[in-house]
């Protein structure tokens, strides 16, 4: 799509717009899901036209985007603003929106009426929650809402009082015991797939293999059916280390700060703006302007 075409184009579903059966299929198949976090146009717009199959508007903007220290304080309008602005900019990847701390953990009314939130004025195609088995009845409300639902267990975020901190989940016996039955759960309710944080990779390769569902890891290792990476942290524009998993595919942090050191000494050496870069009068009123200043 060229750039001069109008922005509400990308509402126009494509030719290959990814569904939940697309991602199915290509779970049966063997062919890798790609998915990445965007949270404003630009960088969705990039996303999609890369041909990635899912982009998550994930709660994680919270920290990467708007400087929180955890996710925990984010809100659903928050979250709509962002979310709307990617809508606009998506027609071929899968549009998936995270529900943040707060919007789904009081009644299964307000979390549905938050859901529907999302569907409705950000145009999500499904919604994405943290937590296993004890979810599983409000994927289930959430699935008859008419609602797709993406399941997420491990090293889930919004519970960083409880881990107390982003600790690895699922080293023992029993805690992965405990994994493989929520993985179960939220297949058995229904969600449309799964997303797989901050475990082992043994413990990853289990719960894929038995899973009927789509499995997109993070940190989760490479026997997933997929694999999801926040934007920021994939071009370095992150101001923290990052977690063990994060790669850094390009390092667009360094090419923004060499940007921004030559604008800085271009005003300074005054070389910017240079004269085809400036506005004109026309010949008659520059030379009246030049009488004017004479007189
Ligand atoms: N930029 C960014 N990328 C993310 O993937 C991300 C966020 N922010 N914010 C929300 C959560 C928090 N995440 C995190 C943050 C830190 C670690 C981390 O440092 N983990 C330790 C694990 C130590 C252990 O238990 O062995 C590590 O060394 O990787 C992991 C996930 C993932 N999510
Ligand atoms: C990293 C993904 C899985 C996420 O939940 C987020 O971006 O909030």
């Amino acid at each position: 799509m060229s750039v001069t075409q109008p922005r509400t184009a990308a509402r126009e579903p494509s030719a290959q717009k990814v569904t939940p059966q697309t991602l199915l299929d290509r779970k049966r198949s063997h062919q890798p899901i790609t998915a990445l976090t965007a949270y404003d146009y630009p960088s969705a717009r990039l996303v999609d036209e890369a041909g990635i199959d899912l982009i998550l508007v994930g709660d994680s903007l919270a920290m990467v985007a708007l400087g929180y220290d955890s996710t925990l304080p984010i809100t659903v309008d928050e979250m709509l603003h962002h979310a709307r602005a990617v809508r606009r900019a998506v027609r071929h990847a899968l549009l998936v929106v995270d529900m943040p701390f707060g919007s789904y953990h009081t009644t299964p009314e307000a979390a549905v009426a938050n859901a529907i939130r999302f569907v409705k004025e950000a145009g999500a195609e499904a919604v994405k929650i943290e937590g296993g088995a004890t979810r599983a009845s409000l994927i289930e409300q959430l699935t008859r809402a008419e609602i797709p639902v993406v399941g997420h267990i491990g090293l889930t975020p919004q519970s960083l009082n409880r881990m107390g901190g982003y600790k690895v989940q699922g080293r023992s016996i029993p805690a992965i015991e405990s994994l493989l039955a929520d993985a179960a759960a939220i297949e058995g309710a229904g969600a449309i797939a799964l997303v797989l944080e901050g475990i082992p990779r043994e413990v990853a390769a289990r719960i894929t293999a038995a899973a009927g569902i789509p499995v997109i890891g993070i940190g989760a290792g490479p026997d997933c059916d997929g694999q999801i990476l926040v934007f920021h942290d994939l071009f370095n524009l992150t101001f923290s280390p990052g977690a063990k998993f994060v790669r850094r595919f390009a390092d667009a942090g360094a090419l923004m700060r060499e940007g921004l050191q030559h604008f800085q000494s271009a005003v300074q050496d005054h070389s910017f703006p240079n004269d085809a870069e400036s506005y004109h009068l026309p010949i008659e009123v520059a030379e009246h302007l030049a009488e004017t200043i004479t007189r």
